[in-house]
């Protein structure tokens, strides 16, 4: 299930977006005495980031990670640990606990290993998530044009982190499964512009989610995803 929320600016999106999601995660620090939130990266969300930093919130309780990373060093423009060092870990927010899902070295079996024992006992189960969305309906790094893309919705599978080789974008990734991803007390999906719209209503319009993986959110029986969007 889904909610649409449209916002008259992408302004009011990212401040708005910033205070819900704020009073969330202190909500859940309240009742757990922590919180784990899981962003996703791209272009979207800078707004958001630079808005929620500012929150005040016991922000030393929230561990913060990435529902996918691509496999490259923090120094690189695309690395995602980077975009959320730079435009969210500052201000209020720096005093976050980050949990990145970069490793040295290569993204092999070991690498996955180590990753989801970490995550087990570091930052799953996720009380929020935040999901972006491609044009081609992936989200995360849950592409369809991956040979990983049925495990990576396996509905069976344990929630965890699984390496994708996405055919048509760069850089392997490591990713959150849906599993992990779904089990989420708080799911959003962040969009920006009319492009994106078209490519939600494409989503909307069918339940095929190995043709587009964020169907799989959009149409889940049981839990619902708010959609932010603004032009
Ligand atoms: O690592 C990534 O790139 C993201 O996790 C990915 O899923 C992103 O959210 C979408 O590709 C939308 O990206 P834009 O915000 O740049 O359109």
């Amino acid at each position: 299930m889904y909610h649409k929320q449209i916002f008259k600016s992408r302004a009011e999106l990212d401040q708005a977006f910033a205070t819900q999601v704020a009073s969330q995660l202190q909500t859940v620090i309240d009742a757990n005495g922590k919180a784990s939130i899981a962003f996703s990266g791209g272009s979207t969300p800078k707004g958001f980031f630079a808005a929620l930093s500012n929150q005040d919130i016991a922000w030393d309780k929230v561990t913060v990670t990435l529902a996918d990373e691509r496999w490259v060093d923090f120094d690189d423009s695309n690395s995602n640990t980077r975009l959320l060092s730079e435009n969210l870990l500052t201000n209020n927010a720096a005093k976050a606990t980050l949990f990145p899902l970069k490793l040295d070295g290569e993204l092999n079996e070991r690498a996955v290993v180590k990753l989801n024992e970490l995550a087990g006992n570091d930052v799953l189960p996720l009380d929020i998530v935040i999901l972006g969305m491609g044009e081609d309906g992936h989200t995360a790094s849950l592409f369809p044009c991956s040979k990983e893309i049925r495990e990576g919705l396996d509905q069976g599978a344990a929630p965890g982190l699984l390496k994708v080789v996405p055919g048509s974008a760069p850089f392997d990734r490591i990713s959150f499964n849906f599993n992990a991803l779904v089990q989420a007390s708080h799911l959003y999906l962040h969009l920006v512009g009319e492009s994106k719209m078209q490519v939600l209503d494409q989503a909307i319009a069918n339940e095929n989610s190995m043709e587009m993986p964020i169907r799989a959110f959009l149409h889940h029986t049981s839990k619902t995803i708010d959609v932010f969007w603004a032009e």
